[in-house]
């Protein structure tokens, strides 16, 4: 499949006559243009108008769209173009809203002054209440330092606050969750760690998003040691759950031993080494790694990963291979080899697209849209903050990993995002390990 990420609604009129409606369809399709929705606006005695969403691989093929509806002529007018995307986006994505109805002076006293007193009392005395008389034991916060958002890299927080938005509304839609963006301007590992140390109190667990490599790996490393709640580095470890579950499908629809297939990650940064690391711990015994930067070759090389030469030995010698290196097109279809499985997962454009890939013979393929962390974190935050865990272990993210795996339908490699079983799923598997290592080491 093509990557259309140029998303915009036409607003057309067409004379009420039977036909011209195709025409408007036949104009887009001859331009390139996908067509979504169309949403009928109007129906009048002589005109229509309607909301007509086109998908677009590039903005000179949206323009060439417009072109072809407009050359039309015959009463078929372009009335407006508008970018839904940033519709969507205007306001924000999310807002923080009372579950309280507060209607008499009753409501006031009990949710406010002077009832609350007694409850900060309560807390004061006993630490541990707040998880029951607060909204802390259900909210986790989702920090960045904006230093690589998706694939556009170093952009900067604030720019990268439209993830972060988009990471909450998941957290909502899917586990019930409240996210609460943290935008740091700072990514120095010692003020990232300071700085969420003395704010960690307010939240049941801290999701670490878009931080770039390698300052990430102490970040997570250090907040882990350091906090008595569950931290994870989202591009790490969620990513990793969830390109394991769609390899164990894979080889389960092809018949491979995954310990015996040779894997092969390109890019090594913060989700490549994660991959890696993971599929190792799983017990793939042979794990090969490149990267444009001998650091990166390093860490490999440290957790017992072999280095490759090159993107074409990897590509030569690998039965797996897994992409993270926010480089649009690396691998190109002379690459690809017969009955590979290639997952090129750089958002927001894969290094090939599922569609080349498989021309190219690969026997799987798949993009970083639909083998995505959102199948994995909030599950994984849901079964944690559900057990009271204060830590996110291997065998939770093993488990995360199965679940989602267990609810892909023969012949996919990972369930559609909407299905609540995957998250329900993954909460519930997340939970099962936590308790049962609680059990193993209760708390102090
Ligand atoms: N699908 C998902 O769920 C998902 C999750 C996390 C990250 N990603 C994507 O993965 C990409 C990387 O994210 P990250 O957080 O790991 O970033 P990162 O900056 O930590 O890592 C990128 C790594 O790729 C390497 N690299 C870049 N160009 C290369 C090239 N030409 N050849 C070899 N190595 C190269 C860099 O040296 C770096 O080590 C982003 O595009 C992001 O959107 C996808
Ligand atoms: O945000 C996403 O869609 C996945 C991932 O966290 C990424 O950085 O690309
Ligand atoms: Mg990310």
């Amino acid at each position: 499949m093509t990557v259309r990420n140029i998303i915009r609604t036409i607003i057309v009129e067409t004379p009420s006559k039977p036909g011209n409606l195709g025409k408007v369809a036949t104009a887009i399709g001859m331009a390139g243009g996908d067509i979504g929705d169309i949403t009928t606006i109007k129906v009048g005695p002589l005109s229509t108008v309607r909301d007509i969403t086109v998908h677009c691989e590039s903005k000179e093929q949206l323009d060439a769209v417009i072109q072809s509806i407009q050359s039309l002529e015959n009463g078929i007018y372009v009335h407006a173009v508008s970018d839904d995307v940033l519709r969507a986006h205007e306001g924000g994505k999310i807002q923080m809203k009372s579950r309280m109805d507060i209607r008499s002076l009753a409501d006031l006293r009990r949710v406010y002054t002077p009832g609350v007193a007694d409850v900060c009392r309560v807390i004061q005395d006993d630490p541990d209440k707040a998880r029951y008389y607060t909204s802390i034991g259900n909210t986790v916060a989702i920090v960045t330092d904006g230093t690589a958002i998706l694939g556009l890299g170093n952009i900067g927080s604030l720019a990268g606050m439209p993830v972060m938005e988009g990471k909450a509304a998941l957290f909502d839609r899917f586990a019930g969750i409240s996210g609460i963006p943290i935008l740091l301007n700072t990514s120095d590992p010692d003020e990232v760690v300071n700085t969420i140390k003395k704010i960690y109190q307010g939240f049941g667990g801290i999701l670490l998003e878009d931080i770039g490599s390698p300052h990430c790996f102490e970040i997570e490393e250090r907040l882990k040691e350091e906090l008595p709640i569950p931290v994870m580095h989202d591009d790490q470890h969620g990513t990793a759950v969830v390109t394991l579950a769609a390899v164990i499908s894979a080889c389960r629809s092809t018949g491979v031993d995954l310990k015996d297939a040779v894997v092969g990650q390109i890019g090594l940064g913060a989700a490549g080494l994660a991959i890696c690391r993971m599929f190792m711990a799983y017990g793939v015994k042979e794990m090969c790694g490149v990267d444009r930067q001998e650091a990166a070759l390093e860490r490999l090389r440290r957790y017992g990963g072999t280095v490759l030469q090159s993107i074409e030995e990897l590509m030569e010698h690998c039965d797996i291979v897994i992409a993270t290196t926010g480089v649009p097109g690396l691998i190109k279809p002379e690459m690809v080899r017969k009955g590979q499985v290639i997952l090129a997962l750089s958002n927001p454009k894969p290094e090939i697209t599922p569609a080349e890939a498989v021309k190219a013979g690969a026997a799987f393929a798949a993009d970083g849209r639909s083998v995505n962390n959102v199948l994995g974190f909030p599950g994984i935050f849901r079964g944690v903050l559900n057990a009271g865990a204060k830590e996110i272990t291997h065998s939770m993210l093993v488990a995360a990993a199965q679940a989602i795996a267990d609810c892909t339908a023969s012949g996919e490699l990972v369930p559609h995002p909407l299905d609540p079983k995957v998250h329900v799923e993954v909460a519930r598997a997340v939970e099962r390990v936590a308790e049962r290592e609680m059990e193993m080491e209760p708390a102090l």
